[in-house]
Formats: structure tokens, C-alpha cells, sequence
């Protein structure tokens, strides 16, 4: 199957997280954590920061950034695999600001809207949270109905471009 990989950052503070109102493109209306598609000659860690600063302003330095997840995601007619790697860092620069794709805003984490949010990040952002790392895989059929689902609790991620 083809993999077309993706990064995923959730910037975090003690009790809240950053999230972005995705205004265009894919997971357009839904917020998110901030990434896109990781670019030829680039780190997946590289596209995380980069993705990060074009769609929040922020920046992270690579030290920083703990890979936290990786999740893969097939959709129903689809051949294409997203596998998206997931970071956290709660150590940053600079103040969040609207950008072409995204509206930042800071959650408390009792009211993170998950009903405006990919299905699958309410299963996944717990173990984010709490600070586990974890794989997963989900099968969608359209962007809202998760028809088949793997999540697990790893130590290690068994994938070994994860740098
Ligand atoms: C299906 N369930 C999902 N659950 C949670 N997050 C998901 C996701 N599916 C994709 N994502 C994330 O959504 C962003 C899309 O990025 P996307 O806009 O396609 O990338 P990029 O900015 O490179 O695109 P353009 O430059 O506009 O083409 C990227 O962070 C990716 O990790």
C-alpha cells in the first residue's frame, strides 16, 4: 500500500492544549493539532517544526519535540495510507497567531471539542495526555465514520523512519 506521511504536533501547558481551526484543505472546520505532509529531502521531525511555525507561528527546536505517536489512517476507496507521526513539546517560542491555514487557541483540557474534531483523536488524545506513547491504525469511511480501529500503548515505535 502506498504511505504518504504526514506529521502532527500538539503543543502543550500544564493543564491546556494549543489546538488549530483548520480553515482550508484537508480537515477543513476541524481543529487539530498542527503538521502536514512531510516534504522530499526533509526529516520527519524537520516537517513537524516546519509545519508548526508556517501554521501557528510557534517554534520548536528539535530537542524538544518527543515523538508520541504514530497513527495510520486508510480510508474506504482510498489506496493511499496517511501515516501521521505525532509530537508533543511543552517548551516553545514565540505567541501563537492566525495564519492562512489555521486559528490557534489555547483548550483547557475538560474542553477540548472533540464533536469538532477528527473521530479518532478522542481515543488517541487520552494516551497523549497522560503521557503514553502509542501506535495506531484506523479504517474511515468518509471523514466521519471510524469502521474499524487499533490502538496500542508502545514503548517503542516498530518503524524505523521515525527520524
Ligand atoms: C483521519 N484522521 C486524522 N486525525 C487527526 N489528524 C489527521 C487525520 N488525518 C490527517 N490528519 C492531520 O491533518 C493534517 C493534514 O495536513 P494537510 O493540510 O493535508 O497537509 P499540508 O499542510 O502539507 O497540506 P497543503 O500544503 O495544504 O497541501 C496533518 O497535520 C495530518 O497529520
Amino acid at each position: 500500500m502506498p504511505h504518504k506521511t504526514l506529521t502532527l504536533v500538539l503543543i502543550t501547558k500544564p493543564n491546556e492544549v494549543l489546538l488549530g481551526y483548520k480553515k482550508r484543505g484537508f480537515g477543513s472546520y476541524k481543529w487539530n493539532g498542527f503538521g502536514g505532509k512531510v516534504e522530499e529531502n526533509e526529516s520527519i521531525r524537520e516537517a513537524a517544526i516546519r509545519e508548526l511555525k508556517e501554521e501557528s507561528g510557534l517554534v520548536v527546536s528539535p530537542n524538544n519535540l518527543e515523538q508520541v505517536g504514530i497513527i495510520n489512517f486508510e480510508f474506504v476507496g482510498d489506496p493511499i495510507i496517511l501515516e501521521v507521526h505525532v509530537f508533543t513539546s511543552a517548551i516553545y517560542d514565540g505567541q501563537p497567531f492566525e495564519t492562512e491555514e489555521m486559528i490557534p487557541k489555547w483548550f483547557k483540557l475538560q474542553d477540548i471539542p472533540f464533536h469538532e474534531m477528527w473521530a479518532d483523536d478522542r481515543l488517541w488524545f487520552p494516551l497523549l495526555l497522560s503521557g503514553k506513547k502509542f501506535q495506531g491504525y484506523f479504517l474511515f469511511q468518509g471523514h466521519d465514520v471510524i469502521l474499524k480501529h487499533a490502538l496500542n500503548i508502545v514503548e517503542n515505535f516498530c518503524n524505523l523512519a521515525t527520524e
